[in-house]
């Protein structure tokens, strides 16, 4: 296998996973579940949720505890809404075993609440995303998180996540080189046994064999406006909805990552989170999808 990481530049294999093929139904496009926090606090997972859906998941249900219901049902039409009040409820949930692809932690809430629900989508054996707060619900001991880990899983943590997870392989060490952040993201999913994705400008993609790639939002396809609250959410959701469609999970948050940048580009400057999912059809249309 190369050092090298792959450089992801879109192309037509990409192009083609990612076209609807005409004698297909929706449930043929799978159906994404992703959690939401509480009342008031549904935005990260809704701005998923609408990711999901628009990459082309054929059902999304958003998951939220009661409390939260009615300000989801407020603002959800496409996007269908459950009632998932603790783990034990998620558990009966997935007994649908068409929900195949999980999304969990945009403003999820930190804590035991967020860890139970992780162990419990974890053993469900779904295609999962773990992003944000069930990150970051295991900084105190990542190891238990590591434990449940299945390679089906991708997890996409930003800078201060990764170091919460992995803070041995963030910090540079006493002696020697740091690792580069392909070294870094290598090395953390050895340790996970799964996909990690290292979002910045400089994307890094990794999984558990050593297969890298990088997808560059610099130079040419330089996207600052991506630093902007939410985007990452964004980007869980189109893993996600990817997910569900049947990507493999490297595959899935590659073209995520590329296309999430291809949305920037094509929105320009003036973007927010929002904008990114109603994106794709713009995106989708030049690219002959
Ligand atoms: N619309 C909504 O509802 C939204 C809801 N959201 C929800 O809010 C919750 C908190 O999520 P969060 O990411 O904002 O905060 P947190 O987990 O404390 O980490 C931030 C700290 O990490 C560090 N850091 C280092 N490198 C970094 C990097 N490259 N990118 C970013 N951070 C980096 C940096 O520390 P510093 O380097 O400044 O010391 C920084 O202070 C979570 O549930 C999320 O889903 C958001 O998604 C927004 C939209
Ligand atoms: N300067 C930048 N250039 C290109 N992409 C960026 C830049 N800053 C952030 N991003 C991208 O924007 C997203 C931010 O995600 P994240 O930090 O999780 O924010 P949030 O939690 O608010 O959704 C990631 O996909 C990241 O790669």
């Amino acid at each position: 296998m190369s050092k090298d990481p792959r450089h992801i530049t879109g192309g037509p294999a990409m192009i083609d996973a990612l076209r609807k093929k005409p004698q297909q139904h929706k449930y043929d496009h799978g159906h994404a579940l992703i959690l939401s926090g509480g009342a008031g606090r549904g935005g990260a997972a809704r701005l998923a949720a609408r990711g999901a859906l628009r990459i082309g998941a054929g059902l999304v249900t958003l998951g939220c505890p009661p409390a939260a219901l009615q300000e989801n049902a407020a603002q959800l039409t496409a996007i269908m809404l459950k009632r998932v009040e603790d783990a034990r409820a998620l558990k009966e949930v997935l007994e649908d075993t068409r929900l195949n692809a999980l999304c969990l932690g945009p403003a999820l809430g930190l804590g035991k609440d967020t860890r139970a629900l992780v162990e419990t989508a974890l053993a469900a054996g779904r295609a999962t995303v773990l992003d944000a707060d069930a990150l970051s619900s295991f900084a105190e001991a990542p190891e238990a998180l590591f434990e449940m880990l299945h390679p089906e899983t991708v997890l996409t943590p930003h800078a201060g996540e990764f170091a919460r997870l992995f803070p041995d392989i963030a910090e540079a060490p006493a002696e020697g080189p740091a690792l580069s952040r392909v070294g870094a993201t290598r090395a953390a999913a050895a340790r996970a046994g799964c996909i990690v994705l290292l979002k910045g400008a400089h994307t890094v993609i990794a999984d558990p064999g050593g297969r890298c790639a990088v997808n560059s939002a610099l130079y040419d396809r330089s996207a600052p406006w991506l630093a902007t609250a939410g985007a990452g959410d964004v980007l869980a959701g189109f893993i996600t909805g990817l997910l569900a469609r049947g990507f493999a999970p490297m595959q899935a948050a590659e073209t995520a990552a590329w296309l999430h940048v291809e949305c920037a580009l094509r929105f320009g400057p003036g973007l927010v989170a929002e904008d990114l999912p109603d994106m794709l059809p713009q995106v989708f249309r030049a690219l002959e999808v």
